[in-house]
């Protein structure tokens, strides 16, 4: 973004006063289409751009007849918010920006929360951390903030790069303020799509203040874009249906011309007698994204449970590893799925001969277990490996807990009145534990950002391990090896996560790989559309719901 801005001033075309203006009366005209009605607002403004951009909103909803009341910092910020600042003095009062004088007064319709953005460097302290909080729900009042709030860029104290909070543990539970609406400038930020973004952003509007051509220009360019913010550009891609109509069509004209085999031949592993299940419903979805073959492999001993529909599907034998390497003689599989319910040794005793084939394929569920235990070698680029949490944590176990930040400890008060000041007692242990307390707690107030994000996590473990790397969740990233990376954000699909949807991901990806789609494409697009069958389905959905759900994403895309 500041890349983008700098190229921006750098031509001459705009001033920063001028983005400001643009980015303040953006935030003003979101707050007079929700609030039609002229009423009262609080604005808090911060000590940089983010607060001379609460400035610009306080003087336009001021200029709409709105009762405007002012909470500033003391500080010198940089020019442009220093003059936003001054040509608000010429309007109102500027009352200091300390949780006191923000309880004091009048309750509000809105309170614009213009405090920290893109800038924040640390956690909140002090009384602006006392406010925060308070906004958040710790005075009781959360319901009635979230209802109110409407924040400039990101709730304050949210860091834009990993979607956590400076200052706060990584789960759910601090109060941290939640908006009704966030009003975001030009592309949204990885933070708003991960980790708690969605949650707290509430509805993530993106505001166009005239960027889009500095953009643009750095779209085709990766060797210019600053490297921590590359993923911006292909996260926004992937939320843009339009970029995954133009891939999937790619793909999908090819289907005017050839036979079956010019669509891919995909094989899926299948396990032992009575663990079919989660295998049909990959190869399912295989078949569904349109590969022109698709063989399901089970052990002959287990091939009679897969007796039933669909009748399109291929079933074939496959015993042992040795079993494996003589089916991928054959150059026309060109896409593997090996793990959903395949058995952690099975899927362990197929990696040697999958690997060695060279063969594009999907890793997932028991083959990332066997992974774990086997170690990373032979991975290639032609793999797509689709972990959750859990199976990461396994994988990169350092990765996860850097992810992870700082962790509580682990309390356990013993009460031994009797012993009680003895030496060795309990009461050493008490007072042990409060000093490791205290030293989660000095851990967190030291953070200092940008926090190591999903993004960086998914990134690291792709360059660690050769292959691409979806690591899934309602905030799903794609990075491969070169570091190009995608987050897909599904956080409105929360029926997506119920029993068997993994596997039908990773038979969508098979798929779309076995058509020939590059690595990272298939698994980011296979995100999409397995959100997409998701979505068209609605509250209720079961996984074996998801593949029949794809004609009609497809026709929905204008395919
Ligand atoms: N650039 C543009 O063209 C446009 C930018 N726009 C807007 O600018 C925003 C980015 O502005 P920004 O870079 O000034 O950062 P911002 O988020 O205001 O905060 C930084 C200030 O806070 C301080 N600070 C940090 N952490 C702190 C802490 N824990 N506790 C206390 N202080 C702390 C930090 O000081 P320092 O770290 O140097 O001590 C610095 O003074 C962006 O989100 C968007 O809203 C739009 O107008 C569109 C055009
Ligand atoms: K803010």
């Amino acid at each position: 973004m500041r890349a983008l801005e700098s190229a921006a001033m750098a031509s001459g075309a705009v001033t920063g006063l001028e983005l400001m203006e643009r980015a303040g009366a953006a935030v003003a005209g979101h707050i007079r289409l929700r609030w039609p009605k002229a009423g009262r607002a609080t604005v808090l403004c911060g000590p940089g751009n983010n607060g001379g951009d609460g400035y610009v909103v306080a003087r336009h909803l001021h200029q709409a007849g709105w009762r405007v009341r002012v909470l500033g910092m003391d500080n010198t910020p940089g020019p442009d918010a220093a003059e936003m600042k001054r040509r608000w003095a010429e309007m109102g009062e500027i009352a200091p920006l300390t949780c006191g004088v923000f309880r004091a007064g009048a309750s509000c319709d809105v309170y614009v929360d213009a405090i920290f953005g893109t800038g924040l460097t640390r956690a909140p302290q002090g009384e602006i951390a006392k406010m925060l909080a308070y906004m958040g729900g710790s005075g009781g009042d959360g319901h009635f903030f979230r209802e109110r709030v409407v924040a400039v860029d990101c709730p304050s104290g949210l860091c834009l790069d990993s979607g956590a909070f400076l200052g706060a543990p990584r789960q759910p539970g601090e109060f941290v303020p939640h908006a009704r609406m966030t009003v975001a400038f030009d592309s949204p930020k990885p933070g708003h799509l991960l980790e708690r973004g969605p949650e707290v952003c509430g509805e993530l509007v993106v505001a166009d203040i005239g960027l889009r051509q500095w953009r643009e220009r750095y779209e085709n360019g990766r060797a210019v874009r600053p490297a921590r913010t590359v993923a911006v550009w292909p996260a926004h891609d992937v939320a843009d249906e339009r970029a995954n109509r133009s891939r999937l069509s790619a793909a999908c004209l090819a289907k005017h011309a050839g036979h079956k085999f010019t669509h891919g031949h995909a094989l899926i592993v299948a396990g032992g007698f009575g663990h079919g299940g989660a295998a049909r419903l990959t190869a399912r979805a295989a078949l569904r994204t349109g590969a022109g073959l698709v063989t399901l492999g089970p052990p002959k001993s287990a091939l009679i449970e897969h007796a039933g529909p669909p009748d399109a599907l291929m079933r074939r034998g496959v015993d042992g590893a040795e079993g494996l390497a003589t089916l991928l003689a054959d150059s026309r599989i060109t896409a593997v799925a090996l793990g959903p319910g395949c058995g952690v040794d099975r899927a362990g005793a197929m990696l040697d001969p999958l690997l060695a084939s060279k063969r594009p394929c999907v890793l997932d569920a028991d083959a990332l277990t066997a992974l774990a235990a086997r170690g990373l070698e032979g991975l290639h680029e032609g793999c797509v490996l689709t972990p959750h949490e859990g199976e990461f944590a396994r994988l990169f176990p350092d990765l996860a807990e850097r992810l992870a930040g700082p962790r509580p400890p682990r309390m356990m008060i013993v009460a031994d009145y009797g012993r009680r000041g003895a030496e060795g007692t309990p009461v050493d242990n008490i007072a042990a534990q409060w000093q490791a307390l205290a030293d989660y707690h000095r851990a967190l107030a030291d953070q200092r950002g940008p926090l190591y994000s999903k993004l960086d996590a998914a990134r690291d473990a792709a360059a660690r391990c050769g292959a691409v790397v979806l690591l899934k969740g309602p905030d799903t990233v794609i990075a491969a090896p070169d570091g190009q990376a995608r987050i897909h954000s599904a956080y409105y699909v929360p029926w997506l996560a119920t029993a068997g949807s993994g596997d039908v991901l990773a038979g969508i990806i098979t798929g779309l790989l076995a058509r020939g789609l590059p690595p990272l494409d298939a698994a980011a697009t296979g995100a999409f559309l397995h959100a997409q069958a998701a979505r068209r389905f609605g509250p209720g959905l079961i996984a074996d719901d998801l593949p029949d759900q794809l004609p009609g994403v497809f026709r929905d895309l204008g395919l």
